[in-house]
């Protein structure tokens, strides 16, 4: 991280684009705010958006705003990200998850600094430091045919890479001792073999799933020391993620000899980890497992076909399109 924070430092003035890469929770969101926040522009709005979290066909008026009465339900014209961030910093996130269409019209607005409205004839002057952020490979992206190499070269003129954690096990100690010490539930502290242990885990959910453990261990254990010996308890073997990987927990349920039943044996491993009062679950995280697993299941059932895969599953065809977009889920995947 000291690297990063340096390289942050040294680019923060820079009017050029950033494209920051990394896995999901490893940083990349705080490292853009870090670069706005150390930027001559730190005082100007900092206009964050996910891409990945709007609906393909609403990713248009979130980014350049929309005129009363551009379509149906636009009863009153609203501002765009991109002028909302007019003179500061625009964060894209998940950039690699915007359609085809959507990236053609952000290539132009980054060419011209003009954005016009949907529904709307006025061209808008904005200034705007743009951020991106992905945690796909855009490269291969490009290869798939679904990420334009134009608008890449755009993003990605200074590049910030956000290893994974368990490639920089040397930053978890001083990660440990912030996330122990922040509002919550009362301090805790971890023996220095605990701590060991820690830096040798996996963390495949990174910096995100090594916040949540602390934070579900000071819930369960408030103020205490925690030892070596109670890490197996708290620790999920495989990180954030279930499915590819072995059973979580002594008592797991299996849950995809069921499924393999019905879907023809398609599904990876995958078990439902036990909820007691000693071990919470990542309901979200479960359930995002879950409908990947399916998903991919009900393709390779169909042969990647999105119609037949909705039906499979009871969804509409553009709700599963959306699904697969959110999921980073190609159809020949
Ligand atoms: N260096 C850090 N110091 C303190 N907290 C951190 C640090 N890096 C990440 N975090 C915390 O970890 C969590 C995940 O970080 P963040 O959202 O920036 O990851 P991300 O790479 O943007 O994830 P995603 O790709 O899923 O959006 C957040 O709660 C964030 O506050």
């Amino acid at each position: 991280m000291v690297a990063i924070r340096n390289e942050i430092d040294k680019v923060a003035d820079s009017p050029a684009s950033v494209l920051i890469t990394g896995p999901s929770g490893s940083g990349k969101d705080v490292a853009a705010q870090l670069l706005h926040q150390k930027s001559r522009r730190a005082g100007a709005p900092y206009i964050a958006l996910n891409c990945a979290a709007v609906a393909a066909d609403l990713l248009e008026s979130e980014m350049f705003g929309h005129e009363a009465g551009a379509f149906t339900g636009a009863t009153r014209a609203r501002t765009g990200r991109f002028e909302a961030a007019h003179t500061g910093t625009l964060f894209l996130d998940e950039v690699g998850d915007m359609p085809l269409a959507m990236q053609a019209k952000l290539l132009r607005a980054l060419e011209t600094r003009v954005v016009e409205r949907v529904g709307g004839m006025i061209p808008i002057t904005v200034e705007v430091r743009l951020i991106s952020a992905t945690s796909v490979d855009l490269l291969a992206a490009i290869d798939r045919g679904l990420f334009r190499s134009d608008l890449l070269y755009r993003l990605d003129v200074i590049r910030i890479e956000m290893p994974p954690l368990a490639d920089r096990p040397q930053d978890i100690p001083l990660l440990v001792e912030h996330f122990c010490l922040t509002a919550g539930a009362p301090p805790i502290r971890f023996e220095k073999a605990a701590m060991a242990l820690l830096m040798d885990h996996p963390w495949a959910g990174n910096v995100r799933e090594l916040k949540n453990f602390v934070e579900r261990t000071r819930a369960h254990h408030p103020g205490e020391v925690i030892t070596r010996d109670a890490l197996p308890r708290l620790l999920r073997p495989t990180g954030a993620s279930v499915v590819g990987g072995s059973v979580v927990g002594g008592s797991a349920t299996r849950v995809t000899e069921t499924m393999n039943d019905v879907l023809g044996g398609t599904l990876p491993p995958m078990t439902l980890p036990q909820l007691d009062p000693g071990h919470g679950v990542d309901l979200r995280q479960l359930i995002a497992d879950l409908e990947q697993a399916y998903i991919r299941a009900a393709l390779s059932a169909c042969g990647g076909t999105i119609a037949g895969s909705a039906r499979l599953l009871g969804l509409q065809r553009t709700t599963l399109i959306e699904k697969m977009r959110r999921l980073h889920i190609t159809p020949s995947a």
